[in-house]
C-alpha cells in the first residue's frame, strides 16, 4: 500500500532536516514515510528528473490543495473513558471534585462504559488532529480495544490508587501487570503500555517504588500525576516534610536510565524540582486547560524549557477540560505562560507546536512526531482555505493562535487513512455518539441512585 500526498505546505518539525517545505510532497509506503520533499526539486529527491510529483506512482493520491501537512498531535495526558463524565461536575477544586463527584461516579463504571467512552474519545481525537495519546484509567482492555478499532496510537496505563493499603496495592499492580502483558506492542505496535500509579498523595512511597521496579522489569514507562495542586504540596510537606518530587527522589523514582517517566501537571515545582527533572530526564505533560479550570495553578513551563526539561502537552480527562482539543490546548499553553510570567515572549508559537508534536511523539513512539523518511506515517492535513487561515504569515503562529481543531480535514496513522476530507472512515460516528450518550446517562443514573 502506498499513498502520495502532493501540493502540501509541509511542516516537518525536523530540526536537523527540511524544516518547512512550501510546495511539498510526501510518499508513504506501508506504514512508513519513504520520501518527502519539494515538488519543485523532485528530480533530486526521487532520483529521476521528470520534474513533477506525478512521476511518483502510488495506490492512492491525495491532493492537499495547499493545506498544511504536519505530524499528528500527541495528547500526553488523558483519562479517555472520562468522555462520559464530560460536564458531569464543573467549577470545583480538584480534591472535592474527585472525592465528592468523580470517584463516586467512577465506582459505577462498567467495561461497556469505558469501551464506548474510549471510542468516543478516539473519534474526538481523530476529528481534532490527535494521532496518539497517553492514557491512565480503568477497564483498560476496553480502551485498548477501542484504540485497536479506531486505528490511532495509544500508550495505556492502568490508574492505580492504593492509599497505603497493601492488599489493594497488590490487586492494583496485578491489574497493570496484566495490561502490560496483554497489550504491549499490540495492534501492529500502535498500542504500548505504561504503569500508572495515580499520584504521590494517593499512593504511598513504597508502593510507587514497587511499581517502578515492575516497570523496569517489564521495560515500560511510568505515568504519574505530580504536584498538581498546592493542596498536594502542603499535604506532602505536612506528612513527609518534603515535596512530592523529593519524597519520590528518596527512592530513586525519577531515575530514567532504564524506563521513561511521564509526570503529568508538575504545577507546583520549585527551582530545585525543575533542576532535578532536567538532570534525570523526566518528561512533563503540561495540561493548561485543566490546570486553569480546577484553578490548580500555572506550571512554570518556560522555566522548565530553559532548564532543559522535556515538556509535552495534554488535555487531561474530559471532566476537567472538557474536551480533547489539542489546538485549544496549544493556544492556552502559550497564553497562560505569557500572562503567568507577564512576558509576551514566553512560550512562543513554534515551541508550543514542538511540545505537541516532536516532544509528545517521542514519549509514545520514537519514530513519530517528526515528518521525515523512515519515520512512521502519522500525520494530519490542516485546511487553510478558511477565513481564519487568511492570510498566513507564519505557519506556527497560524497553528497555535488562529487554527481550529475543526480545520483538520485528513488524518493518517501508521500509513492508514482514518479521516479523509472530513469523512471519518474507521467508525460509524452517529452510532458511537448514541451508544456513548446512553452509557453516560445510565452511569449518572446509577451514581445518583447510590
Ligand atoms: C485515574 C484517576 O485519575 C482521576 N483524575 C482525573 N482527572 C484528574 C486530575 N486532574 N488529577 C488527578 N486525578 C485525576 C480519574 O478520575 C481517575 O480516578
Ligand atoms: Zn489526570
Amino acid at each position: 500500500m502506498s499513498i502520495l500526498i502532493k501540493n502540501a505546505y509541509i511542516v516537518t518539525m525536523d530540526k536537523d532536516g527540511a524544516g518547512e517545505i512550501p510546495n511539498g510532497f510526501l510518499l508513504i509506503e506501508n506504514n512508513l514515510i519513504s520520501k518527502i520533499g519539494s515538488i519543485d526539486s523532485i528530480g533530486d529527491i526521487s532520483g529521476d528528473n521528470s520534474g513533477d510529483a506525478d512521476s511518483i506512482s502510488a495506490d492512492t493520491v491525495i491532493d492537499a490543495g495547499g493545506a498544511v501537512l504536519m505530524p499528528g498531535l500527541s495528547n500526553t495526558h488523558t483519562h479517555l473513558g472520562m468522555t462520559l463524565l464530560r460536564g458531569y461536575a464543573d467549577d470545583m477544586a480538584l480534591q472535592s471534585w474527585l472525592e465528592t463527584k468523580i470517584w463516586p461516579a467512577e465506582a459505577n463504571l462498567t467495561a461497556e462504559d469505558v469501551y464506548y467512552g474510549s471510542l468516543l474519545g478516539c473519534l474526538e481525537m481523530i476529528r481534532s488532529g490527535t494521532t496518539a495519546f497517553c492514557d491512565m484509567y480503568f477497564f483498560m482492555d476496553e480502551t485498548a480495544k477501542a484504540v485497536d478499532a479506531a486505528g490511532i496510537r495509544g500508550c495505556l496505563a492502568y490508574g492505580m490508587i492504593e492509599f497505603g493499603d497493601l492488599e489493594k496495592g497488590n490487586k492494583e499492580i496485578a491489574m497493570n501487570e496484566k495490561l502490560v502483558r496483554d497489550w504491549q506492542g499490540k495492534a501492529g505496535g500502535r498500542i504500548t503500555t505504561m504503569y500508572g500509579p495515580h499520584a504521590p498523595n494517593t499512593c504511598c512511597q513504597s508502593f510507587i517504588k514497587r511499581v517502578k521496579e515492575a516497570a523496569e522489569r517489564d521495560g515500560v514507562g511510568v505515568h504519574i500525576h505530580v504536584l498538581e495542586t498546592e493542596a498536594e504540596l502542603n499535604y506532602m510537606k505536612e506528612n513527609f516534610d518534603m515535596c512530592s518530587v523529593h519524597h519520590l527522589d528518596a527512592v530513586d523514582f525519577w531515575n530514567t536510565s532504564k524506563v521513561p517517566i511521564l509526570a503529568a501537571h508538575s504545577v507546583w515545582m520549585s527551582d530545585g524540582d525543575i533542576r532535578l527533572f532536567a538532570e534525570k530526564g523526566v518528561t512533563v505533560s503540561h495540561n493548561p486547560v485543566s490546570n486553569m479550570k480546577l484553578a490548580s495553578g500555572i506550571a512554570p513551563i518556560q522555566k522548565m524549557l530553559d532548564a532543559g526539561v522535556k515538556v509535552t502537552l495534554g488535555t487531561d480527562g474530559c471532566a476537567s477540560n472538557n474536551n480533547l482539543n489539542m489546538f485549544e490546548e496549544m493556544k492556552t499553553a502559550a497564553l497562560l505562560q505569557k500572562v503567568g510570567t507577564m512576558d509576551p515572549t514566553a512560550l512562543p508559537a513554534k515551541a508550543v507546536v514542538e511540545m505537541a508534536t516532536v516532544n509528545g511523539g517521542r514519549v509514545i513512539d520514537s519514530m513519530t512526531g517528526v515528518l521525515k523518511a523512515g519515520n512512521k506515517a502519522d500525520m494530519i492535513l490542516v485546511d487553510t482555505s478558511k477565513a481564519n487561515a487568511t492570510p498566513i504569515f507564519d505557519v506556527y503562529s497560524h497553528l497555535v493562535y488562529s487554527a481550529a481543531a475543526s480545520d483538520v480535514k485528513t488524518m493518517i496513522v501508521d500509513g492508514k487513512i482514518l479521516m479523509q476530507d472530513y469523512n471519518v472512515l474507521v467508525m460509524d460516528e452517529k452510532e458511537i455518539m448514541k451508544k456513548a450518550n446512553e452509557c453516560a446517562l445510565s452511569l449518572a443514573e446509577r451514581a445518583k441512585a447510590k
